[in-house]
């Protein structure tokens, strides 16, 4: 969003022409092996989001077992078996597993290979690449390029050492052709400096079009169905604006802590976990923040991970205010807000318009039109409005017009983000990643604010876990010009 409105950059489908060359040059054309290399297999990111992604990709035929092989590779001392037995239960829900998925379970996991090694010796990716290889050959006899994709579910830390392991030891050696792309999770640095540290020791290693830096937002359906929203509908056009809009909300709610996942989220918060990535996306003329547009919090019995030292500031939750200085939307507050063990969990972007002018029906308590893209759980877009209460009395009442994704598309089932950006990577379609600059962009943004945090000027107030977070929070809001409708509620529809 920003001078005009969206200006999402669509990436190449294909092939980058910046950056084409011979590695990349032939994805249209894709045949021959696919070995897809899953790093730091043992994790948690690997067995409920990576490993699952991928067997639903093989379900639906975009790995077939004759040009696909799929290797783990970490530190931890494992059989082929003991990573199969670690990831076998999450491949499936166990209330889905019918004979069929079961037979498809274990042929998926015939697939799978682990090999042990460091991330920073030669040893270990040597060996690495010479399983690769093995499997290239046996697949390749006919012709065919090799195409190697590997998946860093890794710490960042890692990131430049694997990165040079790879490019030394592990790159795709066919003379048919093919690439070798690199996929890498957030989080992407920790501030602007070390964002840009990291880019560039890996932008020395590989070009933009082999770099796949996922935001699994991105993924997500209702956030790939925005662009078309806006830009397919007349409704929208003379209405996106200051003009009309009073406020925009973007909110990603858990119903959860951190969960094991202390020692990680307390050197990250809530800001550079959920809002700096998944929240923000291109906003473009972004004025500084201001300490009074935020409120931080944390919930009480995070501290409770040995993980977690007792003096931790770090914020469980936030509400940031921005602020965006051009024509269509000064004036227009862009309310981030994110947080853990809250009372719920919704991810959705709500868009507030400003009260009718006269109120001729006397219906303004009853709560302003919004525009509302549900991200999940049970994916919607909705409009809130005000009509005639059916009946004889000449009376108004809180409604909505209502897209509910289960309702209207019986029976479709909405791929899950991590499978569609992992086909997105094996296709080279760059569109839903996030480009060097974008990466930057979003880190200019938060840094000052995220030093400031760092640096102790700012306190995270305590919440009970299980409540709506701290109270300021909402103050802020209001001070914002939210306004909360009361008496009404959207409730999805049940089939
Ligand atoms: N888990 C999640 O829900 C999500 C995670 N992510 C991101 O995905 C990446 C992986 O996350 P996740 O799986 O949770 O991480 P884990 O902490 O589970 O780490 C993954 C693997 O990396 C190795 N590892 C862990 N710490 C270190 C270290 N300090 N140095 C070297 N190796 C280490 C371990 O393997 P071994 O010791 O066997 O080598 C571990 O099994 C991170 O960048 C994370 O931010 C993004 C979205 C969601
Ligand atoms: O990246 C992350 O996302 C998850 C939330 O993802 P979702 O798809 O389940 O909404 C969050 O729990 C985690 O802290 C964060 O690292």
């Amino acid at each position: 969003m920003a001078s005009g409105g969206w200006v999402m950059e669509k990436r190449s489908t294909i092939k980058n022409d910046l950056f084409t060359d011979k590695e990349d040059s032939d994805s249209s054309l894709a045949s021959g092996s696919l070995s897809i290399i899953v790093l730091g297999a043992s994790g948690d990111l690997a067995k409920k989001k990576t490993f699952p992604a991928l067997f639903n990709l093989y379900r639906q035929g975009f790995l077939p077992p004759s040009e696909v092989h799929i290797f783990g590779y970490a530190r931890s001392k494992m059989t082929d078996d003991e990573l199969k037995d670690r990831i076998r239960g999450y491949l499936s829900p166990s209330k889905n597993a019918t004979p069929e998925v079961s037979k498809d379970v274990s042929n998926f996991l015939d697939l799978v290979k682990y090999v042990s090694g460091s991330y920073d010796s030669d040893e270990g990716f040597q060996l690495l690449d010479k399983e690769i290889y093995k499997y290239e050959y046996e697949m390749n006899r006919q012709e065919g390029m090799s195409r190697r994709l590997f998946y860093l579910a890794l710490p960042p830390s890692v990131y430049p050492s694997v990165c040079r392991m790879i490019k030394l030891n592990c790159m795709n050696k066919s003379d048919n052709g093919g690439w070798t792309r690199i996929v890498v999770e957030k989080p992407f640095g920790k501030d602007l400096e070390s964002a840009e540290q990291l880019s560039s020791q890996i932008g020395e290693l590989f070009n933009e079009s082999q770099i796949y830096r996922i935001d699994h937002y991105l993924g997500k359906e209702l956030v790939q169905n925005m662009l078309v929203m806006r830009f397919a509908n007349r409704f929208f056009l003379p209405l996106w604006n200051r003009d009309n809009i009073d406020n925009v909300q973007i909110v990603f709610r858990e119903d959860f802590g951190t969960e094991g996942r202390g020692g990680y989220f307390d050197q990250y918060g809530i800001i550079r976990d959920i809002i700096q990535n998944h929240l923000l996306q291109v906003l473009q003329a972004v004025n500084p923040i201001k300490d009074e547009e935020v409120v931080l919090g944390q919930y009480e019995g995070y501290k409770d991970d040995p993980m977690v030292p007792q003096t931790s500031n770090t914020p469980t939750f936030a509400t940031v205010i921005l602020r965006i200085h051009n024509e269509r939307w000064e004036g227009v507050p862009f309310i981030l807000k994110a947080g853990k063990a809250l009372n719920s969990r919704k991810a959705e972007i709500r868009v507030q318009f400003k009260d009718v002018p006269g109120d001729i029906f006397k219906c303004k308590k009853q709560g302003r039109n919004e525009f509302v893209m549900r991200l999940q759980p049970s994916e919607a877009i909705y409009m809130k409005l005000t009509v005639k209460q059916p009946g004889l009395e000449m009376s108004t009442v809180q409604s909505e017009l209502d897209l509910s994704y289960k309702q209207r598309y019986q029976g479709v089932v909405i791929p899950e983000a991590y499978e569609r950006l992992i086909l997105d990577t094996i296709r080279g379609d760059q569109q839903h990643f996030v480009r060097r600059d974008e990466l930057k962009a979003a880190w200019e943004i938060f840094t000052p604010l995220l030093h400031r945090i760092d640096r102790g000027s700012l306190k995270s107030l305590p919440y009970k876990a299980g409540t709506r977070g701290p109270a300021e929070a909402d103050a802020l809001l209001e001070k914002a010009g939210y306004t909360q409708t009361h008496g009404y509620i959207w409730v999805p529809p049940s089939l």
